[in-house]
């Protein structure tokens, strides 16, 4: 079968997008990581397939997974790309749209100049939900890679993250640290790992190094669970602009129990058809 897609991206962590409204598709792992090869197949950080929905209050379901084949849980930027994916393919016209996904429902916004404001629900602090080993809940934890104690937070919006404060994100050891700690024994789902910069009390930098990817130039939920540590430690205020490599995304959050708010863009690259035996 030759498969159709949409090459999409949000401030440079790019996707490929399927239809799995029109046709049913079944991938294995082998097929996502071929597909997601930068060489053997299309390129991405993550496939995006969208479904019917199975839960009531949802208008489609929305899977991920990351490039080595591994489902997950959500995904920020993705979810800007499939609410616009949605309207170019002409399978709803809605301005707003509700998402089920594996860690609940995620509301859209399309907003004018291409950008997409989206409810990322509230965040997950308490350590077993992370899942993060600790005996209680706190702020920030001590995490000791390699005979060094860093001061990390952890958060989950849906999928796990660690975030790290430093002075200079360029100079920061995304591409060793990260490593050690996506795969550190205290975070047994793995993590993706953020290392923040605090500008001013509205402002941050953030590089993340994505779980089973390794750094994208952007990633939506690692800038949401940064604010929500920079604020709960303090940092910032509610309402932070985040600058990612890839641009900035716009993050608001209110407090405990309220939900995150995200606003970036979401761009089509190009489509295009996989080959027979692709998928
Ligand atoms: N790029 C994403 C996050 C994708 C999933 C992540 N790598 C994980 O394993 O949890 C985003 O924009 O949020």
């Amino acid at each position: 079968m030759s498969l159709s897609f949409t090459k999409m991206q949000g401030l440079g962590n790019d996707f490929v997008v399927l239809d799995g409204v029109n046709a049913s598709i079944h991938l294995t792992p082998e097929q996502i990581r071929t597909i997601a090869d930068r060489r053997l197949g299309v390129g991405c950080d993550q496939l995006l397939l969208v479904e019917p929905a199975t839960h009531a209050d949802a208008d489609f379901r929305y899977r991920i997974w990351n490039a080595d084949g591994g489902e997950v849980e959500h995904c920020g930027n993705g979810v800007r790309c499939v609410a616009r994916f949605i309207v170019e393919r002409g399978l709803s016209d809605a301005t707003q749209l509700t998402f089920q996904t594996q860690r609940g429902l995620t509301r859209t916004e399309r907003l004018a100049d291409g950008l997409v404001r989206v409810d990322m629900g509230a965040p997950v602090l308490k350590p077993a939900d992370i899942p993060f080993l600790a005996d209680a809940q706190a702020n920030q934890y001590p995490l000791t890679v390699d005979n060094t104690t860093w001061q990390i937070a952890a958060v989950s919006m849906g999928n796990p993250h660690a975030v790290l404060r430093v002075d200079n994100v360029d100079q920061a050891p995304v591409s060793t640290l990260g490593p050690l700690i996506e795969h550190h024994p205290c975070f047994p789902e793995r993590v993706n790992v953020g290392f923040m910069q605090i500008i001013d009390p509205k402002r941050i930098r953030l590089r993340v190094f994505e779980r089973a990817v390794g750094e994208t130039p952007a990633c939506g939920t690692g800038a949401c669970a940064a604010v929500v540590a920079s604020i709960l430690n303090g940092w910032t205020e509610a309402q932070v602009e985040v600058s990612v490599p890839g641009g900035q995304l716009m993050i608001d959050w209110q407090g405990l129990n309220t939900p995150v708010w995200m606003t970036g863009p979401a761009v089509s690259v190009f489509e295009g058809r996989l080959a027979a035996g692709m998928a």
